[in-house]
């Protein structure tokens, strides 16, 4: 019987979800956590969700149940990712974390297995390069809340095979979810242009031009998009985006360059919704005093 397996690196925001997206799609995934208490955490944040499915109808109890039956939390690197063809890392947004995570996977994961990376925006080539087997790692960017949104975006390395994408777009397919494939340039297509829109509307509520209030809603409600741009940066983690700002001011000059308040509220330890406070306070769910 070959490689079977789907392995995820990192239990977080993203990790949780995605394994939680796979296993609703009838895989079976091993989930890794270099936190113990991280990787617990996001076996509660799977419950969670699976708990909004089955409120909302969208699965039965049972259909729960055996989601998450095929999930299963392990403790160290080699037992997550012996029996994988597919390894998705989701790990902090650090390009130097990231090429010793790959380092690692490379030497532990079968010689055939695909390593992907759901980094928004770092450059997957230089990831692929910390590994003997280039040919095999793409990016694989997915979208918070993963179970729900649709969309996975497919980074093509300079040496990602053709049969690579190939065998993610199929695997993207069976979960029920929708591919594009982009060019491996910073920000891909995704988190340049949602950068671009969120950091303008960051230094709008520096500006003071509105509350952040106001900001979320006139965005909400005038453009139609599902989430306001801060209510949006607080789910996405404050430390996240500050490390997009990073990667992508090093890329495009000062336009993505991080705002005061967005730093600050980073280096006082504000992440937004997962530590219950960033541009909002948060005491267990959304509340609208602005912090
Ligand atoms: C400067 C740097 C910038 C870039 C930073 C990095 C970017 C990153 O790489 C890429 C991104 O992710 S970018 C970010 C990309 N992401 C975005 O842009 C997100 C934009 N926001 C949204 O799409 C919506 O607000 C949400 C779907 C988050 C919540 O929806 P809502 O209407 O406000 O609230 P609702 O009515 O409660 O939920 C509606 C339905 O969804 C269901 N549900 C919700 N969460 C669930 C969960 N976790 N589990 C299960 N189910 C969940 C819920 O049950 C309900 O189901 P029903 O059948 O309708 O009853
Ligand atoms: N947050 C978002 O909205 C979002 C969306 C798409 C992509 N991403 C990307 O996904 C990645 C993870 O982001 P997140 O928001 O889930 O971060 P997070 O901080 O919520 O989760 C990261 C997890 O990785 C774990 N970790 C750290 N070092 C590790 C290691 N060496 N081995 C195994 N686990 C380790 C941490 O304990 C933590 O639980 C980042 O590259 C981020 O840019 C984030």
């Amino acid at each position: 019987m070959g490689l079977t397996k789907i392995a995820v690196i990192g239990a977080g925001l993203m990790g949780s979800g995605i394994a939680q997206s796979l296993a609703m799609g009838g895989k079976e995934v091993l989930l890794y956590d270099s936190s113990g208490k991280a990787l617990e955490k996001g076996g509660a944040a799977i419950r969670k969700s699976l708990d909004r499915f089955v409120k909302s109808g969208s699965l039965t109890e049972a259909e729960s149940g055996e989601v998450l039956q095929r999930i299963r939390p392990v403790h160290d690197v080699w037992s997550t990712v012996k029996d994988a063809w597919l390894v998705i890392e989701a790990v902090p947004e650090s390009l130097s974390l990231k090429k010793l995570v790959f380092e690692e996977l490379d030497r532990l994961a079968p010689v055939e297995a695909i390593l992907a990376t759901n980094t928004s925006e770092l450059s997957v080539t230089a990831i692929a390069a910390a590994t003997e087997r280039p040919e095999k790692v793409l990016g694989m960017h997915w979208f918070n809340p993963a179970p729900v949104m649709k969309l996975i975006e497919l980074v093509k390395g300079e040496d990602t095979a053709q049969e690579t994408i190939e065998r993610v777009q199929d695997v993207s397919r069976e979960i029920g979810k929708e591919t594009v494939v982009v060019k491996d340039r910073q920000g891909f297509v995704t988190t340049r242009a949602i950068a671009a829109h969120m950091l303008e509307c960051m230094r709008m509520y520096e500006e003071q031009v509105a509350e952040p209030e106001d900001i979320d809603k006139a965005i909400r409600l005038g453009l139609n998009y599902p989430m306001g741009p801060l209510e949006l940066a607080d789910l996405v983690g404050l430390d996240t985006m500050l490390f997009v700002c990073e990667g992508m001011a090093a890329a495009y000059g000062d336009r993505f360059l991080a705002p005061q308040s967005l730093r600050k509220l980073v280096e006082a330890g504000h992440y937004g919704r997962k530590t219950g406070k960033g541009f909002y306070t948060y005491a267990g769910q959304r509340e609208t005093s602005p912090s």
